[in-house]
This record gives C-alpha cells, sequence and structure tokens, in this order.
C-alpha cells in the first residue's frame, strides 16, 4: 500500500485529481476499451471533481469512453433528491463533464426487488471488464462505501443498515435532522472493491485520524473495513496531516521517505507525484484564456499548454 500524505485537504484533493487525469490519459480510453471508474461521495470527493473539471475545461482529459459506478445508494431516496449520491456526483461533475449518460451507473434504490437490483449492478460491472480504478472514501468508522463495520470482507453489492454514528455524520445533507436519513443503503461489497485492479483511498481530516491508523498500522479486521485494502495488490491512501494525528511518527517519517527516494530515482514525472493546489490558479488562468480565445486552434492550444504544465 502506498500512503501520500498531503499538507491539506486541497492538496489531497489536487493529488488525487491529477491521478486520476493521468492515468485516464495513459489507459488511453475508446469505445471498445473503456476506463471503468468507481466513484465516491465523500465530501473531500468535490473538491477532486472541480479539479477534474477545470482538466476538461482546458481539453486534457475526456470522459467520453469513461464508464462510472457510484459505489452506493441509499434505500427509498429518489434518485434525483438532493441529498442521492448520484444527485451529489451529477452535480459536482457528470453535469460539466462530457461523460454519456448511458456510462453512468448508480444502484437503484427505489427498485422494486432490491436484491435483483444489486445482483444486477455485480453483473454490469463484471459486463464491462470490471473496475479500473475505484476512488472510495470513508466514514469516520472505516466504512468504505456504505460498508459498516462487521461487513464481510467477502461481500458483494446488497443492503446494508447504517450505523448510526454514519447516519449522524450524514444528516448534515438532511437538514440536520437524523429523521430524514435513511437507515438502508445498497452498497457494492468488499469484495467488489477488491476485485478493482486498482484502490485510491481519499482520507481527510482529524475525525478519520483513528480509522486512518486502524488502516495502516493495524491488522486487516472487519471492524475497520478500510483495513482490507492491506490485501489488494495496488492501493494507495491520499491522506492530509489532520488525518495523520493517531499514526506514530515513525510511520508518518517512513512513508514521507519513501515518497522522496522514489521521487529521485524515478523522476518527477512519476504518475501522480508532482504537482500541488499551488498549479490549480494556473490551471483556473488557463481556463479563462481559453474561454476567451474563441479563435484558438485546440491542437496548437494544447501544445502549447504542454509547454507550460506546471506538474
Ligand atoms: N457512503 C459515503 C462514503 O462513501 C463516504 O466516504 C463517507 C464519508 O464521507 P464524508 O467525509 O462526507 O462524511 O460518507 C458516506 O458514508
Amino acid at each position: 500500500m502506498r500512503l501520500v500524505i498531503r499538507e491539506d485537504e486541497d492538496n489531497v484533493a489536487y493529488y488525487a485529481a491529477n491521478y486520476l487525469r493521468k492515468r485516464i490519459i495513459e489507459f488511453n480510453p475508446t469505445p471498445q476499451k473503456p476506463f471503468v471508474i468507481g466513484l465516491t461521495d465523500d465530501s473531500t470527493a468535490i473538491k477532486i471533481y472541480k479539479i477534474l473539471v477545470s482538466f476538461h475545461k482546458i481539453g486534457e482529459i475526456s470522459f467520453q469512453n469513461v464508464i462510472a459506478f457510484l459505489t452506493d445508494e441509499y434505500v427509498g431516496l429518489s434518485i434525483d433528491h438532493p441529498a442521492s449520491n448520484y444527485s451529489f456526483v451529477n452535480e459536482n461533475l457528470f453535469k460539466h463533464v462530457d461523460f454519456k449518460q448511458e456510462n453512468i451507473n448508480f444502484i437503484d434504490g427505489n427498485a422494486n426487488d432490491l436484491d435483483k437490483e444489486c445482483k444486477r449492478y455485480e453483473q454490469k460491472i463484471n459486463q464491462v471488464g470490471g473496475i479500473e480504478l475505484l476512488l472510495g472514501g470513508i466514514g469516520p468508522d472505516g466504512h468504505i462505501a456504505f460498508n459498516e463495520p462487521g461487513s464481510s470482507i467477502m461481500s458483494r453489492t446488497r443492503m446494508k443498515t447504517l450505523a448510526y454514528e454514519t447516519v449522524l455524520v450524514n444528516a448534515k445533507f438532511f437538514e440536520n435532522d437524523i429523521k430524514k436519513v435513511p437507515k438502508l443503503a445498497l452498497t457494492i461489497g468488499i469484495q467488489t472493491i477488491m476485485d478493482s485492479r486498482e484502490i485510491v483511498m481519499i482520507i481527510t481530516g482529524a475525525h478519520k485520524a483513528l480509522a486512518l491508523s486502524k488502516c495502516v498500522e493495524g491488522g486487516v479486521n472487519h471492524m475497520w473495513l478500510v483495513s482490507s485494502i492491506q490485501l489488494h495488490p495496488s492501493a494507495m491512501v491520499i491522506c492530509d496531516e489532520d488525518a495523520t494525528l493517531e499514526l506514530y511518527v515513525k510511520t508518518v517519517r517512513y512513508f514521507k521517505s519513501i515518497e522522496k527516494v522514489q521521487e529521485q530515482l524515478i523522476g518527477s514525472d512519476n504518475i501522480g507525484l508532482k504537482g500541488s493546489i499551488s498549479s490549480l490558479s494556473k490551471i483556473n488562468d488557463r481556463c479563462d484564456h481559453k474561454k476567451n480565445s474563441a479563435h484558438s486552434d485546440r491542437a496548437r492550444h494544447r501544445s502549447s499548454m504542454s509547454e507550460t504544465r506546471p506538474f
């Protein structure tokens, strides 16, 4: 597992978005070989999606051949409810970029037969060749998607009862009224997550510090499900300094030092290693520049951008 530590949430978001951009570009998706991504509704994803939208606006990334699977959805909430996970990703990403509607997949928490709906979702993931990269987030209790503590590490898409802590945390999306928060959800399983070819986990904030320490320093434990990614051959956690509060100092130093060595050995072009939030203002400048230059030829524009690329 790689642990990438950045100063704050903004820099975590920048690192993650830049990493996703590079992975998608390098994959070179086509209609025959789409890039299949799993997407989270974690709060930090708002910033990640905003940066991806900026990349899209300057022509650096297209989602035409990207297939998305949302990781979870509340039971009984209509898909267009403002607090649904679909609305979250739609508002922050889908509606600003060029995803094809038929490539956006979500679990229908209003389906007549919820078991059948969960099976359909698993089949759909398999039909498109499995998830290439899963962008995940965790709750303070270490849940991934809506796999609450005690979930089976072998689980697949199914219905889960939400932990009281999760209901409390998510009340912010329901006018702070816990009575309005659905108590059931459909979620991809831990095994579904583990079957992804790559996992990128976002962990930010002091309230998730204990979960991060269980993930990195504890053993694999179904009460801290994020720890299951220790068993994945290609998992990366991107966290901020606040989330490292419960880690041993030597753990933090270890992961920071191996990132430095890696950068020295492989170079600054290594995937996702370079760039910081300060690069964002340059991207935004480029967005404005593009808006203003109505006659700009796209090819010329892109090559000029690569000359000034800050990464
Ligand atoms: N299903 C989502 C998770 O995918 C997310 O990671 C978690 C934490 O999100 P936040 O940081 O917004 O509280 O919330 C929900 O439970």
